[in-house]
This record gives C-alpha cells, sequence and structure tokens, in this order.
C-alpha cells in the first residue's frame, strides 16, 4: 500500500507559540481518516501541510512520495483535492455552481478567459449531478444554501481526480437533516474503492461518516492518539483530547460523545 502522507516530527511555529508540535502522522492509500480535536488544536494548520499549502517549521512532511520543500507545490496541488472554508471565501459569489466545480481543472477559483474543454465541462457537471446539486447549476454560489454550496464544493475538489481529498468541516453550519445527507453521501464516497484517501476534519463526533477506518486525535498542536477507529477512539483517548469526562456512544457505525457526570 502506498503512502500518501508521511510526516515524520512536523512542527509549525509562529512568534513563541507551537501551532504544531512534533506531528508524526501516516496516511496510506485506501484510507480514510478523521482529524478530531477542540477550536485551536492545529487541525486547520495540519491540513494546510497536507494540502501543500504550508510549509512546516521543522521535522519532515511528505507528500504523494513528495519532500515538502523539496518539490514544486504548484504540481503537486492539483493531485490534493481541498474543500475547507478558505477555499469557499476566496469564490467569487456570482460565480455559477458548475464553474465553481469546472473552474478547479485549472486550479482558479473564478472564471475569466480561459477555455475549457467539452470533457471538462461534462465531467463538471457530472460531478454536480453526483452530489445532487445538477439542477443548481445555472444558480450563483452566493445564492446556495449552507448545505448545498457545501456539497458543490466537495464536487469542486474531486474535478481533478485526485489521490488525497482534504475536507476541513464539511458539515460546519448544516441543520440536521443538511448534515445527515451530506454524512451519507461521504459514507458512500468512503466504500467507494476508487475513491482517493480521504482526510475529514471535524470538532464533532457526529459528523463522522460510516466507513471511516481511521481517526488521529489532536490537542494544543500535539498528537493525542494516532490509529485505527476501532482501537483509538475510546472515552480515555476523548478526555485527553478535550480536557473533560465524556461518555462516547457507537451505533452502526456513527458515534456521539455526551459530558459525563
Ligand atoms: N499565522 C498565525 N500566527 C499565530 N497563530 C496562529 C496563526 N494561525 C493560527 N494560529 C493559532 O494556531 C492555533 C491553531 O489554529 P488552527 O486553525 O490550526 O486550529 P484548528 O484546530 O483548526 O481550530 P478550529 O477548530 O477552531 O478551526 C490557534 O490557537 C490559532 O489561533
Amino acid at each position: 500500500m502506498s503512502e500518501v502522507l508521511s510526516f515524520n516530527d512536523v512542527s509549525v511555529v509562529r512568534g513563541r507559540k507551537d501551532l504544531l508540535k512534533d506531528v508524526s502522522w501516516e496516511v496510506n492509500e485506501g484510507e480514510r481518516w478523521i482529524v478530531l480535536g477542540p477550536n485551536g488544536a492545529g487541525k486547520s494548520t495540519l491540513m494546510n501541510i497536507a494540502a501543500a499549502r504550508l510549509h512546516p517549521t521543522r521535522g519532515t512532511a511528505q507528500i504523494l512520495g513528495e519532500t515538502m520543500g523539496r518539490v514544486d507545490v504548484f504540481e503537486l496541488r492539483p493531485l490534493i483535492g481541498l474543500s475547507s472554508a478558505l477555499v469557499a471565501n476566496s469564490i467569487p459569489g456570482r460565480e455559477t455552481a458548475l464553474n465553481v466545480v469546472l473552474t478547479a481543472a485549472y486550479g482558479m477559483t473564478g472564471r475569466w478567459r480561459e477555455k475549457y474543454e467539452k470533457l471538462d465541462e461534462r465531467r463538471a457537471f457530472g460531478l454536480l449531478h453526483e452530489w445532487g446539486m445538477s439542477t443548481f447549476m445555472n444558480q450563483s454560489f452566493d445564492k446556495l444554501s449552507e448545505g448545498e454550496r457545501k456539497r458543490v464544493l466537495i464536487a469542486r475538489s474531486l474535478m481533478t481526480d485526485p489521490e488525497l481529498l482534504i475536507l476541513d468541516e464539511p458539515a460546519a453550519g448544516l441543520d440536521l437533516a443538511g448534515r445527515e445527507t451530506l454524512v451519507a453521501k461521504l459514507s458512500e464516497l468512503a466504500a467507494d474503492e476508487y475513491a482517493p484517501a480521504l482526510v475529514l476534519v471535524t470538532h464533532h463526533l457526529e459528523e463522522v461518516p460510516a466507513g471511516f477506518t481511521h481517526i488521529l486525535m489532536m490537542r494544543d498542536g500535539q498528537v493525542v492518539a494516532a490509529g485505527e477507529i476501532e482501537k483509538t477512539l475510546t472515552e480515555e483517548n476523548l478526555e485527553a483530547t478535550y480536557g473533560m469526562p465524556l461518555a462516547l456512544r457507537s451505533e452502526n457505525g456513527r458515534f456521539s460523545a455526551f459530558a459525563r457526570n
């Protein structure tokens, strides 16, 4: 099985603060990872490195076999699909849903004068269709609901047929039905043997789709625990991650947690 990510003692320092401290983490082809941790744990910082947007201050980060600092990141980035609030904010609101997906083919966020192949247009439409959004293809991005926007963003992140897909808080801001629809779709994606390696960042166990195989638990820029979800997602590790006693429940591959009295 080939390595998708291999981080060795990765640290990111800003001023006197360690945003990440000695993080070692490996993701292999076919794995579906959850990255869990409280606000400020360093999850997005870690994802920025995984998406080849940020260099570690110390340590080595290998992405799809290439070492950060020794590779042209512009060649690496099309191989990594990224869906995050930062990507969403960079999309011009008036862009249509179809263009939001299509422009990923050129690593752009807004359509300018580039010419797209029919093949690209068909692929973009196909992805919108797969994510239940083809009827919205001509609707502008800023007129979509939060849940619709999230699905368009995921379709966009798959446009270049990436080898790694990073979803940074894909269910943030969704209502219950929106969250459950998205989680079900992500579960389908996790079960698809042709899907890229998946990394999904969340604060909430309820947002972990069934079928995800591994979990990285973080606190204060450090790894609390990492490994197969069945062995690693324990009440003990949850308490160490969130700093409070939590009761863990699991049912049909889904999880939830509550404060323990
Ligand atoms: N450029 C920066 N300079 C200084 N501190 C920063 C910088 N970027 C992030 N931080 C700090 O680093 C810490 C980790 O931030 P990060 O966004 O990675 O956490 P997170 O786990 O994704 O949090 P959240 O769940 O709230 O999104 C936070 O305390 C944040 O304030």
